[in-house]
């Protein structure tokens, strides 16, 4: 984007009367004005005061064609080269600004800037056809504040005003006729059409007063350009003939005419301030004051050329209006426009090309099938009748109702197309599915990415995996094994297949032994040396006599059965769940198999309206309702097996209280059995009096606890939890009875 000064040109109309205030430097290209100042309406005094205004020209007596070579041909070739241009012409009434833009019809050498412009565009035309240089003219007036299409009809009284608008930066006027024109004849033609309707009255000062303002518009294209054939460039040429200042004191006009000269003044009033404001750069400019400041926004500080030719008469009766004039030049002189070149891409000559390039290519194909035997191939964009005869052969192969053979494959064209309904089809079902799962319970994971969250659901596997649980299984229950895999995890909670291992395990399969089985109890190294002379028999009997017969073995023997009964429930009903949670973990396996199979054999999709089959859809209910059995009997399952660990403890608690008590009452009898043998309290063959290491005392003599009355022979003999002694006191509730009381009860029928 260039920066571009305004350029600004005075023309001074002859006169025969030339002032003698004014003074013209052409060298400089300045104009002197000597004022005369004024006091209180006094004589008028010697000039005291200069005023001084410098032009880019000043054209003083030059004929049309110097005017437009100095002013305007710059503007005019900037057009060609792709750039928006404005000429103004700016004045008092009469002082030659229509003279200067339209010219003297009466001379053709007195003709105006319009039709030198539209000579030079019309030259380029043919002079450079290769240009593609179209051109349009619109011819538009501005009166009474309205906007008023010159062309092509006579404007009607009850014709509409126009309305301006900005459209990409640039000022459109909305309606506006612009009629393209081939020869500078046509071009011409319509000007001087426009010319004819333009408002003009006469009045003091002239015959042919502008009553409004005109802008004739070149539309300028150039189809073609030095780079490339895509590219257009577009721009317009206004010519602005502005209506002139009038001071009606002078004009002496009335009525209408003076009603137009006000609002003539007024909008060019307007047209002072507006470029008062782009001078100042305060910001806000008030184009939309008026329709003529609407129409110049562009020239005066926006994507265009503007050049400002300002007309002026060199006599001491309009010094005044003069001097008006050249201060309005002076603001304009400074104004600064960002011109640049309109280039837009040539959609039409795009198209064209591209047309031509695929005739081509097709008959190159033409030319290769035909070669190659493959005449009848069609390379157009495929019908909606093709397109539909593909869908449905997509279908019938999705189904596997037909092969891949089945399915059309001549040309790149079609196989995108293939692409574009494959993926249809995917898209389709996809959501068929979620569509499905949600409606039962599940997400699209869980079945497409995830076919179970908890349970392993390869068909293959009905038993646990033992390399995904970590650690071993010991006999007693869980613990975290030496040496766990490299890729074990944390367990919590215990996975499904941990659980189902711990559950299947032989080393967990309760036996139903409620009582103890001393031979399968853990190694008793606190059991006293004397058990150990014992045989296996004797121990068992000792131990059943300890349980039957001494009230702490009773107790604790009935603590151990409640114990081990409750564990034994607990067992079955971990059983039970673990055969739920299988039998449910097959059953899932069972469905994603058939889902398996069914997606392959007999999934069918309709397309736009995608369903599956009837078989599928009961198979998704079936998953569904098996999952929810295994997840709930899998809760149930964890909160039993807590329960079962806590259980089995307990009964090894039990148990090893037991064991530990019967120790004590062993080594208690094994002492008192010591004692009696040097008491020599019980008769000759009675057991207590067989020595020896293995001696039956307690299989049939021995170890029959009763709680005897305190006061009885005896009593003063007990055997108590705590360290085996032999004193005075009464035992907690065991009582080693003497060999001759035990007779008498037994005999008593006891
Ligand atoms: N430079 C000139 N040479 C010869 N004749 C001129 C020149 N300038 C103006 N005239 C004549 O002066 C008359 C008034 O000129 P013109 O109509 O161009 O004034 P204007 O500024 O357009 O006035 P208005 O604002 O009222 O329309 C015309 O007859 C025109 O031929």
């Amino acid at each position: 984007m260039g920066h571009h000064r305004v350029k600004v040109f005075l023309r001074l109309r002859p006169s025969c009367r030339p002032s003698t205030a004014i003074h013209v430097d052409h060298a400089a290209n300045t104009i002197r004005i000597d004022v005369q100042k004024q006091h209180g309406g006094g004589p008028p005094r010697p000039y005291n005061d200069q005023m001084v205004f410098p032009f880019d020209s000043i054209i003083q007596s030059s004929c049309q064609e110097t005017v437009f070579d100095q002013c305007a041909k710059s503007v005019v070739e900037d057009v060609l080269g792709g750039y928006n241009g404005t000429i103004l012409t700016y004045g008092q009434t009469g002082s030659g600004k229509t003279f200067t833009m339209t010219g003297d019809t009466k001379a053709y050498a007195h003709r105006g800037i319009v039709p030198r412009a539209i000579e030079r565009i019309f030259a380029e035309k043919v002079a450079k056809p290769e240009a593609g240089i179209v051109v349009h003219v619109s011819y538009l007036e501005v009166y009474n504040e309205g906007i008023y299409d010159l062309l092509p009809q006579r404007r009607l009284a009850s014709a509409v005003s126009l309305t301006a608008m900005e459209d990409n930066g640039l000022i459109e006027i909305k309606g506006l006729n612009k009629m393209h024109c081939n020869t500078k004849a046509e071009a011409l033609k319509y000007f001087f059409e426009g010319e004819r309707h333009r408002s003009v009255a006469p009045h003091t000062m002239n015959q042919i007063s502008s009553r409004s303002h005109c802008v004739f518009t070149l539309f300028v294209e150039r189809h073609s350009g030095l780079r490339t054939l895509e590219e257009v460039t577009s721009c317009k040429l206004n010519l602005v003939d502005l209506a002139g200042l009038e001071r009606l004191k002078r004009t002496e006009v009335g009525g209408q005419a003076k009603k137009e000269a006000m609002l003539i003044n007024k909008s060019l009033s307007f047209l002072e301030q507006a470029v008062y404001a782009v001078r100042q750069g305060t910001g806000h400019v008030p184009f939309r004051q008026s329709r003529l400041t609407t129409l110049l926004k562009d020239a005066l500080g926006g994507n265009c050329k503007t050049v400002l030719i300002v007309c002026a008469w060199a006599e001491d009766f309009f010094l005044d209006e003069t001097i008006s004039t050249l201060k309005f030049a002076q603001r304009v002189k400074y104004l600064k426009t960002n011109a640049i070149i309109n280039r837009r891409p040539d959609a039409a000559n795009v198209e064209r090309k591209y047309v031509r390039e695929i005739s081509e290519l097709k008959q190159e194909l033409a030319l290769r099938d035909a070669l190659t035997g493959r005449p009848s191939i069609s390379y157009d964009d495929l019908t909606e009748e093709t397109r539909s005869e593909l869908r449905e052969r997509i279908q019938a192969f999705l189904a596997e109702e037909a092969g891949i053979d089945s399915i059309p494959i001549e040309n790149f064209k079609q196989v995108k197309e293939l692409f574009c309904l494959f993926k249809e089809a995917q898209v389709s079902l996809r959501g068929e599915l979620e569509k499905l799962l949600r409606d039962y319970g599940g997400g699209p994971d869980t079945f497409l990415n995830h076919p179970a969250t908890d349970v392993d659901m390869n068909p293959g596997s009905t038993e646990p995996d033992d390399e995904e649980c970590v650690g071993e299984l010991d006999t007693e229950g869980f613990h975290v094994g030496p040496v766990a895999p490299d890729d074990a995890r944390p367990d919590f909670p215990p996975s499904p297949h941990a659980m189902v291992r711990a559950l299947r395990s032989p080393e967990l399969r309760y036996e139903d032994d409620t009582v103890l089985d001393y031979e399968k109890s853990p190694p008793i190294k606190a059991a006293p040396p004397d058990l150990w002379d014992l045989d296996q028999e004797e121990r068992n009997e000792a131990f059943l006599e300890y349980k039957r017969n001494t009230e702490d073995g009773q107790i604790q023997e009935q603590e151990l059965r409640t114990k081990t009964s409750e564990l034994r429930m607990r067992k079955q009903s971990a059983r039970e769940l673990y055969t739920t949670v299988n039998d449910s973990k097959h059953e899932i396996a069972d469905i994603k198999k058939l889902l398996d199979s069914s997606s392959k054999a007999g999934a069918r999709v309709e397309f736009g309206n995608a369903a599956f089959d009837e078989q599928k859809y009961h198979l998704m209910q079936r998953f569904s309702v098996a999952r929810s059995a295994y997840q709930t009997a899998f809760q149930e399952l964890k909160e039993v097996k807590s329960e079962l660990d806590l259980l089995q403890q307990e009964v090894r608690d039990c148990k090893q209280k037991l064991l530990e008590s019967f120790y004590r009452w062993f080594e208690t009898m094994s002492a008192y059995r010591g004692d009696l043998s040097k008491m020599e309290v019980f008769p000759p063959g009675s057991l207590a009096a067989v020595t020896g290491p293995k001696q039956s005392i307690y299989k049939a003599d021995i170890g029959k606890v009763e709680t005897l009355p305190p006061g009885s022979p005896g009593s003063n003999m007990s055997l108590t939890n705590g360290p085996a002694s032999l004193n005075n006191e009464t035992a907690k509730g065991s009582t080693v009875v003497s060999q001759q009381n035990k007779m008498q009860k037994i005999k008593a029928g006891r």
